[in-house]
């Protein structure tokens, strides 16, 4: 069950961002995506999550139909603010088909906070929230986007644990971030896959 990026080329705004993206990602590895801000790491993600389409190329998972594999977690956290923590967790178990939250709610520390709305948490704990997600899934591939931002130390450490538990499981993720995460896995720096634009010097100037 690998995921192939095959020649993907992506947009955004209708400016060309990146070309010609290939990459592998396997279960049991972390591929981390490193480039420059503004550079297409969010795109990317999006564009492999089903969120958008592509200019050209495509996403294969061998033995699954598109996308049916896939957790995504962006830079919304995705919670609905007026429902307690564990409802929350709930209403995500059930799009899922799953059930089971306690081991979301102990991964992240969140048990004591389970009956709290969702709406009254810190910013570092709705994020905690917003990952937690991800387990009541069962989904195997993890699409991740700066998902440390918000999160303290101890709170980093943990989610690191929670993927790495992950990966261990037979999952894979691919995760944009600036911060080592010391997960079992590879890099890879997107701005070698930089579109080719008429005036490269200019290249955020291009979406304006
Ligand atoms: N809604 C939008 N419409 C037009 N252009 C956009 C839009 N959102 C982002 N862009 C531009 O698309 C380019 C790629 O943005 P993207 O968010 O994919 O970069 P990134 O590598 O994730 O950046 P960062 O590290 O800052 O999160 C940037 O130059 C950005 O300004």
């Amino acid at each position: 069950m690998t995921m192939t990026i095959a020649g993907l080329s992506i947009a955004r705004g209708g400016v060309p961002v990146l070309e010609g993206v290939s990459f592998a990602l396997t279960p049991g590895r972390a591929l981390i995506l490193r480039g420059p801000n503004g550079c297409g790491k969010t795109t990317l993600l999006r564009t492999i999550a089903g969120l958008q389409p592509p200019l050209a190329g495509e996403v294969k998972i061998d033995g699954a139909s598109e996308g049916d594999d896939i957790a995504y977690a962006g830079h919304a956290d995705g919670i609905k603010l007026t429902l307690t923590v564990a409802e929350n967790l709930k209403f995500w178990a059930a799009i899922f088909a799953m059930d089971e939250i306690d081991s979301a709610l102990d991964a992240f520390d969140l048990r004591s906070l389970r009956d709290r709305q969702a709406g009254a948490l810190s910013a570092g704990q709705k994020r905690r929230l917003g990952l937690a997600r991800l387990m009541v899934t069962g989904r195997r591939y993890w699409i991740l986007d700066e998902p440390t931002v918000s999160l303290d130390r101890a709170s980093v450490q943990q989610f690191a644990d929670v993927v790495q538990g992950h990966l261990a499981g037979g999952g894979a993720a691919l995760i944009a971030t600036h911060i080592d995460l010391g997960l079992d896995g590879d890099t890879l720096d997107v701005s070698r896959f930089r579109a080719k634009l008429p005036d490269l010097d200019n290249f955020d100037g291009a979406f304006l």
